[in-house]
């Protein structure tokens, strides 16, 4: 039984009672009696609207599917399919063309093109690492994974692979900061004379790409550079193992690599009562606070992660100047479809999880916003809102932030949103949906993982669809990925707010990501997600390639290239010629997508994992992809593409492979060979009541197993 405390008619849990009045307030001016005052208010009067807004989810679900059950077996009739989503409401008017208003945005979020990397919240440690990863090495990034071709080898430095890298990474050099006459390999000398950058003794191709130095001007210890926005820093020392092998002492090349950073309290965590939510929120605030620590055990060493301090240098004339060291972190709140028992409110019910995080991870905030050298320098907040559907849900969330900023006596538009294009309602309105943001959206976003489970999900009724990998080459998702920059252009987002691009979920592999992801900023993006800090620094040298600027100049020039009837053009099988063995294949692979997920999040509250595929590939797997898996095989089961008793063998299958694939984990739970614990029968559940899930969400199911087995261990 949780102890609860009263205040302001919500009883709240007595930890996240303690947690709120104890640490998160003191130091923000934010009276007790105002804060919980103001979040009653919230939670009783955005309540019961916050409910309407997820009923009329359910009745506009529901008319889609019988829509589509009226017209089974009848070719699809793409006009009249239209003009029904558009009486139904589903499809809104696009109103007169207008430009955002958001003020006080951050540079990291106008200016700067780069890598957005996305962490969960919950793990302080690789949070830390999350806001230090704006700064990689490329040496590092390029020795330590496969992205020049091979995996790095076993044992000590290879120096053969060493010297790769390094010839690699000159040649970035040279296409980044050319000098006349000269490559990178072959210098010898970095120097500053009269505020220039010599090279041996010749200027940069384009003077002005040098901002800094630090030690020496004739023998600098580092040099700063700068491209399309993106620093680069050449580290130079000759008793150091790299540099001492180099004929001009470089020992490393260090890039600015993930911009900004989303500390995720939605996808990747698993925090399903008080003492979660009290975890996600003290790191949040340790990172507002910037005081933020995790002792870390690697290798060997033991050593305290804290927060890494600006890097200073002098400018080309000598004067002191100094770069950000970390990442401008936003924070993902939950979207408006959980509740929490963290809460309840004056009739007893478990309140909507959004709202609380709104007003929580805000106040959290205010003590960054009363420093100097911490996160924004612009006295902004930066909240990502998640599987919003549609822009009635976008001015609910603006009149949410309305209602904190009253209640904890911030100026108006103070927090700014990011706008995750994930649900397929938002796709075909995004521009009425930045509308209702207009002074607030700081990003729009396309979560493409959470779409297409959306996109099965919305359609379920349609037919059965094409196997997973074959729905990311139909032509809706080119036109949602199109229209969401082309709206975003059109709205006026550039050089004010985010356009993004999703989520590398091959962690992995580095080389095809090196290969591929370069499509995001030429697809006009000026930030993409990325899953750890290494990625960031890869994916980084993309921006340096491409200068999103130009890009974007471009598109806007041209126009929309995609329309709403493209992204309503349903991913079904249209021919579905699939042998039984290429049908068990594909249930296989997202039973052991689930399974891989599901246990860790229920048995260990681990959110994010990478977990195999059937290929032995590493993918990142959270609830937006376990949202797709899970979909499909509902999808699937109910147009009898394959049997109840087929789906349960391969789970069965599929939970022995994941149990040996975690053997080496001494706090795993095998789900063979009882398949009787909560885990397997929580990846059951997604799968067989996949079909009637809210917009076939995992939440739902996640949440109410782990509690069952929080409560079980508690005896
Ligand atoms: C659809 C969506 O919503 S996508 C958004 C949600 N997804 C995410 O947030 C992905 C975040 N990424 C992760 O959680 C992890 O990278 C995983 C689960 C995919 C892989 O984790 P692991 O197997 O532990 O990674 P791996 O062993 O390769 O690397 C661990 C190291 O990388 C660091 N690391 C890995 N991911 C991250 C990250 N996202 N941020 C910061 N550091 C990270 C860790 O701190 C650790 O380094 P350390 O020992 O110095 O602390
Ligand atoms: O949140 C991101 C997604 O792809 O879903
Ligand atoms: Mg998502």
């Amino acid at each position: 039984m949780t102890e609860r405390h009263d205040k302001s008619g919500l009883q709240v849990a007595s930890e996240l009672a303690a947690f709120i009045d104890e640490r998160a307030l003191p130091g923000t001016g934010v009276e007790t009696e105002a804060f919980w005052t103001g979040l009653s208010k919230i939670i009783h009067e955005l309540g019961p609207e916050n409910r309407e807004l997820l009923d009329r989810r359910q009745r506009l679900q529901e008319q889609i599917d019988a829509w589509h059950i009226e017209r089974r077996g009848q070719p699809h009739d793409h006009n009249a399919y239209k003009a029904f989503l558009t009486d139904i409401g589903y499809l809104a008017p696009e109103g007169p063309d207008f430009e955002i208003a958001t003020s006080n945005v951050d540079p990291e979020i106008a200016l700067i093109p780069g890598p957005q990397l996305v962490v969960p919240i919950t793990n302080a440690r690789y949070a830390l690492n999350a806001a230090n990863a704006r700064w990689g090495s490329l040496y590092d990034a390029l020795y330590g994974t496969d992205a020049l071709g091979s995996a790095p080898p076993a044992g000590g430095y290879d120096k053969g692979r060493g010297a790769r890298v390094v010839a690699w990474a000159r040649v970035f050099l040279d296409d980044a900061f050319p000098v006349a006459g000269l490559s990178h390999a072959d210098a010898r000398r970095y120097h500053v004379r009269d505020g220039a950058l010599l090279v041996d003794d010749l200027p940069l191709m384009q003077p002005e790409k040098f901002v800094g130095y630090r030690g020496h001007p004739k023998a600098p210890d580092a040099v700063l550079l700068v491209n399309h926005g993106l620093h680069v820093e050449l580290v130079f020392d000759r008793t150091h193992p790299i540099g001492s092998r180099d004929q001009a002492g470089l020992a490393d090349i260090r890039l600015e690599s993930a911009v900004s950073a989303i500390m995720d309290c939605e996808d990747s965590v698993a925090c399903v009562d008080a003492e979660d939510k009290v975890l996600a929120y003290a790191n949040w605030l340790g990172l507002m606070r910037g005081d933020l620590t995790a002792e870390v055990s690697k290798g060997g060493d033991r050593f305290t992660r804290a927060l890494s301090p600006d890097l200073t240098y002098a400018a080309p004339d000598g004067s002191p100047s100094s770069v950000k060291g970390r990442a401008l972190m936003l924070v993902r709140n939950v979207g408006h479809l959980m509740t929490n028992p963290a809460i309840l409110d004056r009739d007893g019910e478990e309140v909507f999880e959004g709202l609380m995080d709104a007003m929580i991870t805000t106040l959290i905030a205010i003590h960054d916003l009363q420093r100097d050298g911490g996160n924004s320098v612009e006295g902004s907040v930066y909240v990502v809102k998640p599987k919003m559907h549609g822009p009635e849900e976008v001015a609910f969330a603006v009149r949410t932030f309305d209602m904190v900023e009253d209640a904890l006596g911030l100026p108006r538009n103070t927090v700014k949103i990011g706008i995750m294009d994930e649900e397929r309602r938002t796709s075909v309105n995004l521009k009425e949906c930045i509308r209702a943001a207009k002074h607030r959206v700081a990003f729009i976003n396309t979560g493409f993982l959470d779409r297409t489970g959306d996109e099965i999900h919305t359609s379920m009724e349609a037919g059965p669809f094409s196997r997973k990998d074959f729905i990311k080459r139909k032509a809706w998702i080119g036109a949602y990925e199109n229209l969401n920059v082309d709206i975003g252009l059109e709205c006026g987002l550039m050089r004010k707010a985010q356009i993004g691009k999703g989520m590398w979920a091959m962690p992995d592999m580095m080389a095809a990501m090196l290969d591929q992801k370069i499509e995001h900023p030429r697809a006009g993006a000026s930030c993409a997600w990325v899953p750890s800090p290494t990625a960031a620094t890869l994916h980084a040298l993309h921006y340096h390639k491409v200068d999103v600027f130009k890009v974007q100049e471009k598109l806007k020039a041209g126009g929309r290239r995609a329309h709403v009837d493209g992204i309503l053009d349903i991913p079904l099988a249209t021919f579905r010629r699939w042998t039984s063995e290429q049908i068990i294949r594909e249930v296989e692979n997202n039973a052991q997508g689930i399974l891989g997920y599901v246990v860790r999040w229920i048995d260990q509250g681990v959110g994010c994992s990478k977990v195999p595929d059937v290929n032995d590939v590493g993918l990142m797997e959270d609830r937006a992809t376990c949202r797709i898996s899970a979909q499909h095989i509902a999808n699937w089961l109910h147009h009898g593409v394959v049997s109840q008793d087929q789906v349960m063998v391969a789970l069965r299958k599929m939970a022995e492979i994941v149990d040996a694939q975690n053997a080496d984990d001494p706090h795993y739970r095998p789900m063979a060979p009882g398949f009787d614990g909560i885990a397997f029968q929580a990846a059951c559940d997604l799968v067989f009541k996949g079909r009637v899930q809210p917009s076939g969400y995992t939440e739902p199911i996640l949440h109410q197993r782990r509690l069952e087995l929080k409560r079980k261990s508690l005896g």
